[in-house]
């Protein structure tokens, strides 16, 4: 694992890209190496949802990702499998407010960059205080790739935490294409990140480029 400082984190969050073998349309180890090549800065391996690897099939495929991503200098993030991440050595965690919970996450994971979902002030301050590193916040728009994604949120939620004095890096998540990153970022983002835009893209490193142009 990589040790990062807080403004390596707030670059890599510029493009992050998640994805797990079943938002994939080709080899995942292809998609990522293609979103690599496209100019991803930051990858969250999240495998769920219906037909998702589980055990130690799902151990391999996030090994392979790792490999991929430590070759190519991107931090490799796992979402909510916070033993795997250890395991692994992975470079991060992401959590939601439904995963195991940030303090506890920051205990075992001390040094990893931790990114938690957060959806109120609150919740931003609790996660703030738990040893945060960023927030993803959404979905900002309709999204088709998370089954229990809350309601969708727009642009506000960004602007209002900005304005309520969070000043920690925020992503926005949830239907983020490159036609509307431009203004998550103005809203007050760092970055972006996104699953399907790229994973289910016909193109995935023309896909990738495109959203890289909209939000540099
Ligand atoms: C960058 C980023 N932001 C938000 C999420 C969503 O996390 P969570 O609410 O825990 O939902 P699941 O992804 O676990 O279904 C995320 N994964 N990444
Ligand atoms: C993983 C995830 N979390 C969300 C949240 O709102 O917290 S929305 C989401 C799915 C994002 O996928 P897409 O880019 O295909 O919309
Ligand atoms: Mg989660």
């Amino acid at each position: 694992m990589t040790i990062y400082r807080q403004h390596e984190i707030e670059e890599f969050l510029q493009l992050y890209f998640i994805m797990g073998s079943t938002n994939c349309k080709k080899d995942p180890v292809y998609v990522l190496k293609q979103a690599i090549e496209g100019g991803i800065t930051l990858f969250q391996f999240r495998e769920k949802g219906v037909g998702s690897l589980e055990g130690l099939k799902k151990k391999k495929l996030a090994e392979k990702l790792h490999r991929v991503c430590k070759d190519a200098g991107i931090p490799f993030i796992i979402n909510d499998d916070v033993e795997l991440a250890v395991e692994l050595d992975a470079d991060g965690i992401h959590i939601g407010q439904e995963d195991l919970a940030a303090n506890l996450v920051r205990e075992k994971a001390a040094d990893m960059i931790l990114g938690v979902s957060t959806h109120t002030i609150g919740e931003a301050e609790k996660a703030i205080e738990d040893g945060a590193d960023y927030l993803g916040l959404g979905p900002i728009y309709p999204t088709i790739s998370k089954d229990d994604a809350r309601e969708v949120s727009g642009l506000t939620i960004i602007e209002n935490f900005r304005k309520n004095g969070i000043t920690i890096p925020i992503v926005g998540i949830g239907g983020i294409t490159s036609a509307n990153a431009r203004d998550v970022i103005q809203a007050g983002a760092n970055g972006i990140s996104l699953i399907s835009a790229i994973a289910a893209a016909d193109d995935v490193k023309k896909a990738s480029e495109d959203l890289k142009r909209a939000v540099i």
